[in-house]
């Protein structure tokens, strides 16, 4: 996975080494210049092998979104809080001419209700420890995490309909580690201290963020079958996994590591899905040989145009500009209580996803299957108050066993 031909690392003229970046876009797909100069800040870290960013790379929080980096070292700031989230798609065994949207609108808003059985069997049952944070499971998240009903658009590739029925209904779920990711996130710095140089995968700090991490990505891989099980259970439906892709992870690489941030995940041949919007279709790609140039990455979704805070007065500025963004442009509709989120997640906060994917085939890295329409898009406000008072919980006893062992030390 993930070798560039030719001289990879360069000098700066203020004589800074700095590894190649690789563009996978074309001057088609529109990319805001912070998201360019994170990617050089990426690109100057220390052991830093070779960078690749991709047509939906917009600026993130600690670093660019959608693209890989390979190093010798770990950044978990590059991975963030959400370790592990990613896009799963699944198959319904419900035809599409049986759905009636108000009856299927109704029965998803249970979604979060639905009763989850052994849960601690499941978490074995993926090598997981039982008690791996199992009152988190099954919750979608906030933000731009979703779980959509979806029909086919069009099949694309000659060959789709072998994998992808026209026939039937889809669910695409995009969700992560939940808060496990950011008690991994913050467990971490407390005890590494700064991650600016990096961490040894042979030193303390490196192996233990190493194999929490692993975890996280089983957890959030999970999480994500277990929010389709109760969305196909509002349905009445039994469901097949067609693909889980993440796209926030560490990959090994002989030797090395390919940090993830909003890039999915792929090996040549594998399915993957690219997330649209509510206003542009979604994709089903095959990877392809092109995929071993670009660190095994490809785009997980259209990417953001307009940050979270600038949607705010660009759009739901009247009752009517309110009530339409509870709908989308295929007729289907969103769930969503909360107003301010349906605000910061309008589709108009995203690129076209079909721009993203032009793009990745001129570069020979993905083959499109399929194009998906949202039918019902279900989306919460994060968390759900159950799973925030629970973690606070945890918390609290976490600083009290810590105060304890601190005391019993001293003694
Ligand atoms: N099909 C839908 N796709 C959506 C929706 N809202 C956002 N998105 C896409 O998901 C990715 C997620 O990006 P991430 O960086 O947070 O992992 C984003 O790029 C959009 O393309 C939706 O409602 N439906
Ligand atoms: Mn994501």
């Amino acid at each position: 996975m993930g070798t560039f031909p030719g001289d990879n690392v360069s000098m700066t003229n203020d004589g800074v080494r700095m590894a190649a970046i690789h563009h996978f876009f074309t001057a088609a797909s529109w990319i805001e210049g912070a998201a360019t100069v994170q990617l050089e800040q990426v690109a100057r870290l220390a052991s830093m092998q070779a960078v690749a960013a991709f047509p939906d790379l917009h600026p993130g929080k600690y670093g660019p979104v959608g693209m890989a980096a390979r190093a010798d070292r770990l950044y978990p700031q590059l991975i963030g809080n959400d370790i592990g989230c990613g896009m799963a798609l699944f198959e319904l065994d419900m035809p599409l001419r049986k759905l009636s949207l108000d009856k299927a609108i109704e029965q998803f808003r249970q979604l979060e209700t639905i009763e989850i059985a052994s849960l601690e069997e499941r978490l074995e049952e993926c090598g997981l420890p039982a008690d791996c944070h199992p009152h988190a499971l099954g919750s979608l998240g906030g933000g731009n995490h979703f779980c959509e009903l979806q029909a086919v658009h069009g099949l694309i590739g000659a060959d789709t309909h072998a994998t992808i029925d026209r026939q039937r209904l889809y669910l695409l779920i995009h969700s992560g580690s939940r808060s496990l990711g950011a008690l991994i996130v913050h467990d971490t710095i407390k005890h590494a201290g700064s991650l600016s140089e990096g961490l040894d995968a042979g030193d303390e700090a490196g192996s233990v963020w190493l194999t929490a991490h692993d975890s996280a990505v089983e957890w959030a891989k999970l999480n994500r079958r277990i929010i389709a099980e109760r969305a196909a259970a509002c349905l009445r439906a039994d469901l097949r996994l067609v693909v889980d892709v993440p796209h926030n992870l560490v990959r090994s690489d002989a030797g090395a590591f390919v940090h993830h941030k909003g890039s999915a995940a792929v090996s040549v041949g594998a399915l993957a899905p690219i997330a649209g919007s509510r206003a542009t279709l979604s994709y089903i790609v095959e990877a392809l040989p092109g995929t071993e140039f670009s660190l095994g990455g490809i785009s997980h979704g259209a990417g953001r145009k307009y940050d979270r805070q600038a949607m705010h007065g660009r759009v739901g500025l009247n009752r009517s500009e309110r009530e339409a963004l509870t709908g989308n442009s295929f007729g289907g509709r969103v769930i969503c209580d909360d107003r301010a989120l349906l605000i910061e997640e309008a589709a108009t906060a995203y690129k076209n996803a079909a721009t993203v994917v032009d793009d990745l085939v001129q570069f020979g890295l993905v083959r499109p299957m399929a194009s998906m329409k949202p039918l019902i898009t279900y989306k919460s406000a994060g968390g759900g108050a159950e799973v925030k008072r629970k973690d606070e919980r945890r918390a609290r006893e976490r600083r009290r066993d810590q105060s304890r062992e601190r005391r019993l030390r001293h003694d």
